[in-house]
C-alpha cells in the first residue's frame, strides 16, 4: 500500500535550505528530524546515564510528584493513561521545571540543558513563523517565539521505560498513541528505538532514531494557533520484542508551553487550553 505520508527524512541543520525543508516536514507529517544541530550529544548521553542511575535507585521515592504543581517523580503505578486508552503506559518519569524539585546531584546538568534547549527552540519557532504563509501567520496573536518568553510552564520530562517483564498486560504499551498538548516538542533520539508516528493512511512509521538526531513534533497548541495548518500528529512508543525486551529506554522530551495568558485562538488561551486537557487526562486517570 502506498503511504500518504512523505517519508520522514532527517534535515541537516547546517544546510542552506534547512529552514524550508524542516518546516515542510513539520507541515507534511507533524514531525521534523534534525541532524547536525547545536544540542550537545555528550550532554544528552550524560543525562541519560545519570538519570538511568536515579531511576534504578530508591532515591526516586523521595521525589514523589506534587499533586498540584505536577513536578517530581511519577512512579509506574501512577503513570498516565493515554487519552482513549484503558491501560496505563509502561513507564515512569520525572517532571523537571527550574522552579520544581530535583535531586541536587542532577540539577546543574539538567538546568543547563533546559536553558540551552529552550533557546534553540526559540530559533525553531522563528523558522516556523518565517515559513508560514501570511494568511495563516495573521492568526498568530504574537510572534511564536514570543509566546514562550517568560513561560514557567515549559516541561522537561525524563522518561524511563523499564525492561518488559514476563506477564505484562498484553494491552499495555510503553507510550500509548497520543498527541502532545503543547506548542512544539523537542526530543533527542532515545537510547533505544520504538517511537512511531501515525501516517494519514493509519499505518505506523518509525521515526529515524540515530543517536544525535533531534526530533521535533507539533503539539495541539500550535495546531490550534494555526487554525489547523500545522497538524499535531499522533505518535506512540512500542514495546521491544525478543532479546531487546530486557533493555530499558530513556528519553527526554521538552514540551514547550506558552505563558498562560497567550491567546491561541478565539476559543482558547494557553492557560484555559492546558487546564481543559489536563483535567481530561486526570479524570481518565481516576477510572
Ligand atoms: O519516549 C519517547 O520517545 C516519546 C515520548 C512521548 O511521546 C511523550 O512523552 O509525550
Ligand atoms: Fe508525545
Amino acid at each position: 500500500m502506498v503511504s500518504l505520508m512523505v517519508e520522514l527524512v532527517a534535515v541537516d541543520y547546517t544546510a542552506a535550505d534547512a529552514e524550508e525543508q524542516f518546516v515542510k516536514s513539520l507541515r507534511d507529517t507533524g514531525f521534523g528530524v534534525l541532524r547536525n544541530h547545536p544540542i550537545s550529544k555528550d550532554t544528552v548521553s550524560n543525562i541519560y546515564k545519570h538519570w538511568a542511575e536515579f531511576f534504578n535507585s530508591d532515591e526516586k521515592d523521595q521525589f514523589l510528584f506534587d499533586p498540584e504543581k505536577y513536578d517530581g517523580f511519577f512512579p509506574r503505578a501512577m503513570a498516565e493513561t493515554a487519552k482513549g486508552h484503558s491501560v496505563r503506559d509502561i513507564k515512569e518519569y520525572f517532571h523537571y521545571y527550574p522552579w520544581g524539585r530535583c535531586p541536587e546531584s542532577l540539577k546543574a546538568e539538567i538546568e543547563a540543558y533546559y536553558a540551552e534547549t529552550i533557546k534553540f527552540a526559540a530559533t525553531l519557532l522563528g523558522w516556523v513563523e518565517n515559513q508560514t504563509p501570511a494568511e495563516v501567520s495573521c492568526l498568530f496573536r504574537e510572534p511564536l517565539s514570543n509566546m514562550i518568553n517568560g513561560s514557567t510552564q515549559t516541561l522537561l520530562r525524563v522518561l524511563h521505560y523499564p525492561p518488559i517483564e514476563e506477564g505484562v498486560d498484553p494491552g499495555a504499551i510503553r507510550a500509548g498513541a497520543h498527541e502532545d498538548i503543547n506548542l512544539l516538542t523537542l526530543l533527542p533520539s532515545a537510547n533505544e528505538p520504538g517511537l512511531q508516528v501515525k501516517a494519514q493512511d493509519g499505518s505506523w512509521l518509525d521515526v529515524p532514531c540515530d543517536f544525535g538526531n533531534l526530533i521535533i513534533n507539533i503539539g495541539d497548541m500550535l495546531q490550534e494557533a494555526s487554525g489547523g495548518y500545522f497538524p499535531s500528529t499522533t505518535h506512540r512508543v512500542i514495546n521491544p520484542e525478543g532479546h531487546d525486551s530486557s533493555r530499558a529506554r530513556i528519553s527526554l522530551p521538552l514540551f514547550l508551553h506558552p505563558r498562560p495568558d497567550v491567546v491561541l485562538s478565539d476559543r482558547h488561551t494557553a492557560g484555559s487550553y492546558l487546564q481543559e486537557r489536563l483535567s481530561e487526562l486526570r479524570s481518565s486517570d481516576k477510572k
